[in-house]
């Protein structure tokens, strides 16, 4: 791995049952103690779904993204489904990703990595324990049902083997539908199955890899410092991300980079930005100033999507996509202004025909008629090119870097005029 040149290797990274002991926030309440030792066994011994050289890979695309030589389009379903887990779904929402990323990397004339919220996007964390019923919310495929009765809420560890067949499941056809450069991500909150699915790396390295996904991000619900997730995403050796909503402070986040990129290395660590359109300009520039300062090359992502949800009067969750395209041109407004890259952007997407999000030909009286998310609400195909358009506007008119005055990364050695990877 490149690193560079801050003082070398960090210390030594805690042990496991040490950095996961800290308080663990947003797990199930599994009721079954002996089932969980079983299942976690199960998945210690089971095949991973994805090599420690494949992770590495994509922390040298990460690297190439963090110096300003390339851009990454992370997006797909808030939360995936095991009924949801089918071709033609998988299909539409890689294909989609891929349209995306074709008009991104020629208005940039930069490589976009292309980056799945996909194979792995079981659990969810939660706003409310309880939901209106007085029954224990819906946490994801990985934990519960989403039917509301007692029986289908229950926490059941068995639901974790599922996770992972279902992974595979995807895995496999993500691999040979795009011919295996795209890479899958999810956010790492159920410990006991991130850590059960840890593999040791090549001989000699110090931090074990994920074998259940290239990259796993920390949620906003889940990233205090003294907390479980941020100890074991210090562990990894995978690159990894974590999520910034609007109360973050610059010290924070300076503290998330030297805990999650101890040793300097480029890529290792995404920092995506989720403040809502309304905070975006005022918040992130004292974060991306006080970082920058520290000299860590980090991937900036901005997430338009989970600072700007809403409830709708029909009485479901939505987003505008107006307000998505306003925290985008706020995130490269701020960006531009100070001279570091906006890497890259995280949606929650789908090639289904749904009416989830407000806008590009869906007003509040359509959201009834296809909503379908298990959890958040999903830009549908017209929407999301009608960002991607927005996007491609934005990156067309951001300095190129290595031309610009950009204080932070060194000039690219790799300009492609037309690559997805
Ligand atoms: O995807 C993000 C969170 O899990 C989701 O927004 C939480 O939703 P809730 O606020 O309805 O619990
Ligand atoms: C839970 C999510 O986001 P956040 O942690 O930013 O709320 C998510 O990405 O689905
Ligand atoms: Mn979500």
């Amino acid at each position: 791995m490149m690193h560079l040149g801050l003082p070398a290797a960090g210390p030594a990274p805690l042990p496991l049952a040490v950095a996961v002991s800290r308080p663990r926030a947003q797990q199930p309440e599994w009721p079954d103690q002996a089932g969980v030792r079983a299942v976690r066994e199960a998945l210690r011994t089971a095949p991973p779904l994805v090599l420690p050289a494949e992770a590495d890979r994509l922390t040298a695309r990460l690297a190439e993204v963090a110096r300003g030589a390339a851009f990454v389009l992370q997006g797909g379903d808030c939360a995936e489904t095991f009924t949801g887990n089918t071709e033609s779904h998988l299909r539409g929402n890689l294909d989609l990703l891929t349209r995306m990323a074709a008009v991104l990397a020629r208005a940039g004339g930069l490589p976009v990595v292309r980056l799945a919220r996909m194979a792995g996007q079981y659990a969810k964390p939660r706003s409310a324990a309880m939901d209106a019923h007085g029954l224990p919310v819906y946490r994801g495929d990985m934990i519960n049902g989403r039917a509301a009765t007692p029986a289908e809420r229950a926490p059941d560890p068995d639901r974790m083997l599922r996770a992972h067949a279902a992974s595979a499941v995807a895995m496999n056809f993500v691999r040979a539908w795009t011919g295996g450069e795209v890479f899958t991500g999810h956010e790492a909150l159920v410990l006991d199955y991130e850590c059960a699915l840890l593999r040791p790396g090549p001989p000699g390295d110090r931090r074990p890899y994920s074998g259940s996904a290239h990259f796993l991000w920390i949620g906003e619900r889940t990233r205090r410092l003294d907390g479980a997730h941020i100890g074991f995403a210090e562990l990894l050796a995978n690159p990894v991300g974590v999520k910034l909503g609007p109360t973050t402070t610059p010290e924070e986040a300076v503290e998330y980079v030297r805990r999650l990129d101890p040793d300097g290395v480029p890529g290792r660590l995404t920092l995506v930005t989720r403040m809502g359109h309304r905070r975006v300009r005022d918040v992130l520039p004292p974060i991306v100033e006080k970082v920058t300062a520290l000299g860590h090359q980090v991937v900036w992502q901005c997430d338009p999507m989970h600072g700007n949800t809403f409830v709708a009067p029909t009485g479901h969750k939505t987003r505008r996509v107006e307000h998505v395209l306003d925290e985008l041109a706020g995130y490269f407004e701020v960006h531009r202004r100070l001279g570091t890259h906006p890497g890259g952007v995280h949606l929650e997407l789908t090639g289904d025909d749904v009416t989830e999000c407000l806008g590009a030909g869906i007003g509040e009286t359509d959201l009834p008629n296809r909503y379908e998310t298990a959890c958040d609400p999903r830009l549908n195909t017209r929407q999301a090119m009608a960002v991607t358009a927005r996007l491609a506007e934005l990156i067309r008119r951001a300095p190129k870097p290595g031309r610009a005055a950009c204080h932070c990364h060194g000039r690219p050695d790799r300009m492609s005029a037309w690559s997805l990877d």
